[in-house]
C-alpha cells in the first residue's frame, strides 16, 4: 500500500520571487494490487507525485509511505529497485537486443540466466510479441507501439511489487493503444502489482483505473472509483472535466461479452462478444431492440445484454 500524507511539492518562480505549489497537501491512498489512474488538466501535478514516489523528484512537505516503511527516509536507488518505473519515451538501450532489453534489471540482480530468459519470453508473449519473431530485434528495428510493450515488459521482468508508469501507451495509435491496453490489463489481472498510471486520457483513465485520482492545480479534486467520478463528482469541475458524455465513454471500456448474461435471445440482434458496451448501445438504438445477443468468434451464443445490464455495468 502506498500512502501520500499531505504530500507538497513547492518551486520558486524565479520572476516574482514566490514560491508555487505543483503540488499541494495531496493526501490519499493507493490500494494493494489494484491499478490507480492519475489524471487531470495539464500542469495539474501528476508527473510531479508520480515522480515523487520513486523520489526522482523531492517532496518540499509530507510524507509518502509504502507498506508503512517512510519513502523519504532510506536510499533513492535502494527503493528503485522495488518500485518499476515505465515511461513515454521507452528509453530502450538501442544496442541490446528486445530480449537483452528485457533483461537488464533480472541480470543487474544476478538472477539464473536460464530463468530469467524463459521469464523474459513469457513476458514477451504476454504483451504481445512473439518470442521467435521479437527477441532478437534491436530497438530501431520496431515501431513505436512495438517499443512501447518492450518498455512494459522490461518492467515487469523486474518484477517490482509496484509500478509507476507515466502516460505508458501515449506514444500508440487508438487502435495499438487499445490492443496493448487490453494485453495489460490481462497481465494485470494475474500479477496484481500496484499500478500508479499517469495519463491525461479520460477514456483511459476510466478503462485502466480501478481507481482514478483526479487532480486540478496540484490539488485533489476526486479521489474514488471510475463510477463514483461518472455517476457522482464531486465537484462541477470533475464534472465538467469528465464531460457530458462521460458514462458513454465508461461504457466504450466494457466489452459485451463481459457483461453477458443467460436469457432469451430469439429475435435480438447479434453482436460479437468483444464490441464494446457503446457500441452495443447503439445497436439498440438503430434495430430499435431492448437487448442484443452476444456471440463468441466460434459463433456461440454467449448470452443476452439488456438496457438494464448496460446501466448497471
Ligand atoms: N522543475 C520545475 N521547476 C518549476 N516548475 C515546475 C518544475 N516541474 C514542474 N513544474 C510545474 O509544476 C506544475 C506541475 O507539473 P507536472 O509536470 O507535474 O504536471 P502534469 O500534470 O504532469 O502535466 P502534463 O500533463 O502537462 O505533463 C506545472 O505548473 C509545471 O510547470
Amino acid at each position: 500500500m502506498i500512502e501520500l500524507r499531505n504530500l507538497e511539492k513547492r518551486y520558486a518562480n524565479p520572476q516574482t520571487g514566490q514560491d508555487f505549489y505543483a503540488v499541494r497537501d495531496l493526501s490519499l491512498t493507493f490500494p494493494d494490487g489494484q491499478i490507480t489512474a492519475l489524471l487531470g488538466p495539464s500542469g495539474c501535478g501528476k508527473t510531479t507525485t508520480l515522480r515523487m514516489i520513486n523520489r526522482l523528484i523531492e517532496p518540499t512537505g509530507g510524507q509518502i509511505l509504502i507498506d508503512g516503511a517512510d519513502v523519504l527516509a532510506g536510499r533513492p536507488e535502494a527503493l528503485r529497485r522495488r518500485i518499476g518505473y515505465v515511461i513515454q519515451q521507452i528509453g530502450l538501450f538501442p544496442h541490446l537486443t528486445v530480449e537483452q532489453n528485457v533483461a537488464t534489471v533480472p541480470d543487474l540482480l544476478g538472477q539464473p540466466k536460464g530463468k530469467t530468459r524463459e521469464r523474459v519470453r513469457e513476458l514477451l508473449g504476454l504483451v504481445g510479441l512473439e518470442p521467435a519473431q521479437f527477441a532478437h530485434k534491436r530497438p530501431a528495428e520496431l515501431s513505436g507501439g512495438q517499443a512501447q510493450r518492450v518498455g512494459v515488459a522490461r518492467a515487469l521482468a523486474a518484477d517490482p511489487p509496484v509500478l509507476l508508469m507515466d502516460e505508458p501507451f501515449g506514444a500508440l495509435d487508438p487502435l495499438a493503444r487499445d490492443h496493448v491496453q487490453d494485453a495489460f490489463l490481462d497481465i494485470q489481472r494475474r500479477l496484481k502489482k500496484t499500478i500508479v498510471m499517469v495519463t491525461h486520457d479520460i477514456d483511459e483513465a476510466l478503462r485502466m483505473g480501478d481507481r482514478v485520482a483526479l487532480l486540478r492545480g496540484g490539488e485533489l479534486a476526486q479521489f474514488g472509483t471510475p463510477d463514483d467520478l461518472v455517476r457522482r463528482p464531486a465537484s462541477e469541475f470533475v464534472r465538467q472535466f469528465l464531460g457530458e458524455d462521460a458514462r458513454l465513454r465508461q461504457l466504450a471500456g466494457l466489452r459485451v461479452g463481459d457483461l453477458a448474461r443467460p436469457g432469451d435471445a430469439a429475435g435480438l440482434p447479434r453482436v460479437a462478444a468483444d464490441l464494446n458496451a457503446r457500441s452495443a448501445l447503439s445497436v439498440m438504438l438503430r434495430e430499435g431492440a431492448k437487448a442484443v445477443a452476444v456471440v463468441d468468434s466460434e459463433g456461440q451464443m454467449r448470452g443476452v445484454v439488456g438496457w438494464q445490464a448496460l446501466e448497471q455495468a
